[in-house]
C-alpha cells in the first residue's frame, strides 16, 4: 500500500460519510439535487470550558473545495458499490450527474485567526443541496479540529504570557495529517515555532529544536555530550540538564558556556524536562546569573499544558520558553470541538427561501433559521458584542436589542451608530468561483493576535470566564419563535388527528 502517497494525490472528494452519497442520491432521485439551499456551520459550546474559541482551517476548506469533482477511480469505486441482493447502489445515471458535477456553491466564512463563539455561523454553504450535503462532513473534519487546536493554542499562549511557546507534538499526535494539521494550528493559535520539520516545509513555520536524553546518553559522560554538540552548533545550544542529576547538568552547561564564550559565542540556554520545574528553574537562574550567564534562556518541557504553566507563573519559576507537546496536539482534555452543519433555509419551487428549523426538546439545539451573517461591534479596538442578523433586513442605527439564543430574557440594547462594525462571514466562494485573497500563514497569526488583543481579559480567563455577549437581532429572534411555535402547533395538530 502507499497510503500517504494515495492519500496526498487523492481529490479527497470521497471524505464523506457514506450517508452523504446515499442522501445525494435520494436527491437526485427525488429531482431535489440542484434545489438551492443553505446551511451553516457553527458550535454550541467552547472548548476547554473557556470564553472564547479561535477559527482555523479555512485554508484547508478552500482547497477541498476547489478540488471538488469526482475522479475516475472515485466513479469506478462507487459503481461497484453492492446492495444486499447484488443490485448497484448507485445508478449509473447518478454516477454520470456526479462525473459532470461541478462545484457551484457560495460560501462565505470567518476568516482563520477571528475569534469567535457559539451559535454563530463560521462557514455558510449556499447551493444545490447535493452539493451542500456532500460538504457537511469534510468541512466539519476541517474545522473542528484545527479550531481545536488553534484554540488551545492561543489558551496556552495567554498563560505564557508573551512568552514563546514551541509545539514539540509531532510523535503524540493524531496521526500524519492531525500532526501537520495541528501544527498549522498552533502557529496560527501563537506559537512560536514547530519541532515537525514537514510542517515548517509545507507550511512555511518556523522550525526549532533542543536535544534529546538519547544524546547525552550515547557519551560516557554529560560533559562530553555538552562539548560535542557545541561543537556541533556553537550557535545554538540548548541543553538538556536533567538526563542524570539537573543541578549537575547546570554546572555541566555553565562549564560548556564558558568554554564557548572563549571560542567568542554564547551558549543559547538549558531545557528542563522533568522534576519540580519551578525548583529547578529557580536554581538553573540563580546558578546561570551567578556565573555571569544572565542571558541564558531556560526552557521548560514535560506534559505542560496552560493549567500548570500558569500554576509555575504564580510559582515564580524563572522559566522563560515553553515547550509544549502531547496536551496542546491532542487537545488533552477535551479531544473534540462539536461544531455541527445544519440547514437553515430552502429554495421553494416558486423561488422563494422558506427558512428552516430543526425544533429540539434542548432549546440549547434549535438551529438559527435563514441566510443570516454575523456583525461584530466594536468601540474603540475592543468586541463589544456579536450580532447575528438576516441579511435582507435592515439594521437601524439608532439601536438594536440582541436576544441570547439559549435564554430570550438576556438581552442587550446597542447603538450601533457608536460602534465600528465588522461583517464576519466574508464571501470565499461565488458561484464556485473563488473571490477571497487567501492571507499567508504569518497574515493568520497576526490576525489572531489582534484579535485576542481586542478581546477583553475577562473572556480570556482561563477558569471561569466572564460570557462574551452574543445575540439574535430582534426580526431573527421573533422569526426563530415563529417557527418553533408553528412547527409545535404542528405537531399539536397530527396528534390530535392520531
Ligand atoms: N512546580 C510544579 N508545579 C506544578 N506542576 C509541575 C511542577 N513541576 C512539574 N510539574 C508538572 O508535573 C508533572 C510531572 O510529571 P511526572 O511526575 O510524570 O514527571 P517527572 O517524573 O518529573 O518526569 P519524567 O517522568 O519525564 O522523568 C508534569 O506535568 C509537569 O509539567
Ligand atoms: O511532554 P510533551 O508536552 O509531550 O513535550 C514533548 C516531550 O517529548 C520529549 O520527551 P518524551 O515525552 O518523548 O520522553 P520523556 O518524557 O521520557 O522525556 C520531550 O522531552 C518532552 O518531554
Ligand atoms: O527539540 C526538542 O527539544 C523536542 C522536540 C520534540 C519533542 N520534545 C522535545
Ligand atoms: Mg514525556
Amino acid at each position: 500500500m502507499k497510503i500517504t502517497k494515495d492519500l496526498y494525490q487523492s481529490n479527497l472528494v470521497l471524505l464523506t460519510d457514506f450517508y452523504q452519497l446515499t442522501m445525494a442520491y435520494a436527491y437526485w432521485k427525488a429531482g431535489k439535487g440542484e434545489q438551492e439551499a443553505v446551511f451553516n456551520l457553527f458550535f454550541r459550546k467552547h472548548p476547554f470550558q473557556g470564553g472564547f474559541s479561535l477559527a482555523a482551517g479555512l485554508d484547508y476548506v478552500i482547497d477541498y473545495c476547489k478540488n471538488f469533482r469526482f475522479s475516475g477511480t472515485d466513479l469506478d469505486y462507487l459503481a461497484q458499490m453492492k446492495n444486499q441482493d447484488g443490485s448497484p447502489v448507485f445508478e449509473v445515471g447518478f454516477l454520470d450527474y456526479l462525473k459532470n458535477l461541478k462545484f457551484s456553491c457560495d460560501i462565505d466564512a470567518v476568516e482563520e485567526g477571528t475569534v469567535v463563539f457559539p451559535n454563530a455561523p463560521l462557514i455558510r454553504v449556499r447551493g444545490p443541496l447535493i452539493q451542500c450535503q456532500l460538504l457537511e462532513t469534510p468541512l466539519l473534519n476541517i474545522i473542528n479540529f484545527q479550531t481545536l487546536i488553534a484554540t488551545k493554542a492561543a489558551r496556552i499562549n495567554v498563560a505564557a504570557n508573551g512568552a514563546p511557546v514551541l509545539e514539540f507534538g509531532l510523535r503524540r499526535a493524531q496521526g500524519i495529517d492531525g500532526a501537520l494539521a495541528a501544527s498549522r494550528a498552533a502557529y496560527i493559535g501563537g506559537c512560536t515555532s514547530t519541532s515537525n520539520v514537514m510542517a515548517g516545509k509545507l507550511f512555511g513555520i518556523p522550525v526549532s529544536g533542543t536535544h534529546a536524553h538519547s544524546w547525552i546518553m550515547s557519551f560516557d559522560t554529560e560533559l562530553e555530550a555538552f562539548e560535542a554538540y557545541a561543537e556541533a552548533f556553537p550557535e545554538k545550544c540548548v541543553f538538556l540538564v536533567d538526563t542524570y542529576d539537573t543541578i549537575q547538568g547546570i554546572k555541566n552547561a555553565i562549564k560548556v558556556g564558558e568554554i564557548l564564550r572563549e571560542k567568542g559565542k554564547e551558549m543559547v540556554g538549558i531545557r528542563i524536562d522533568s522534576g519540580d520545574l519551578a525548583y529547578f528553574s529557580i536554581q538553573a537562574r540563580q546558578m546561570l546569573d551567578e556565573a555571569g550567564f544572565p542571558e541564558a534562556k531556560i526552557v521548560a518541557s514535560n506534559d505542560l499544558d496552560e493549567q500548570i504553566i500558569t500554576s509555575l507563573k504564580t510559582q515564580e519559576a524563572a522559566i522563560d520558553v515553553w515547550g509544549v507537546g502531547t496536551k496542546l496536539v491532542t487537545a488533552y482534555d477535551q479531544p473534540a470541538l462539536g461544531a455541527v452543519y445544519k440547514l437553515s433555509a430552502i429554495k421553494d419551487e416558486k423561488g422563494k427561501w422558506v427558512p428552516k428549523v430543526k425544533v429540539s426538546q434542548q432549546s440549547l439545539k434549535i438551529n438559527i433559521p435563514g441566510l443570516h451573517n454575523v456583525k461584530r461591534y466594536y468601540s474603540k479596538d475592543k468586541a463589544v458584542a456579536d450580532m447575528i442578523y438576516l441579511e435582507e433586513e435592515e439594521i437601524n442605527p439608532r439601536g438594536v436589542v440582541i436576544i441570547d439564543p439559549i435564554d430570550p430574557t438576556r438581552r442587550k440594547r446597542l447603538m450601533p451608530a457608536f460602534y465600528s462594525e465588522e461583517v464576519l462571514l466574508k464571501p470565499i466562494f461565488k458561484e464556485g468561483k473563488l473571490i477571497y485573497s487567501i492571507p499567508s500563514l504569518e497574515k493568520i497569526r497576526e490576525r489572531a493576535a489582534q484579535q485576542l488583543e481586542s478581546l477583553d481579559k475577562t473572556h480570556k480567563r482561563l477558569v471561569n470566564p466572564h460570557l462574551y455577549p452574543v445575540g439574535l437581532e430582534e426580526n431573527l429572534h421573533h422569526l426563530r419563535m415563529e417557527l418553533v411555535l408553528k412547527s409545535q402547533n404542528f405537531e399539536n395538530e397530527k396528534n390530535e388527528q392520531e
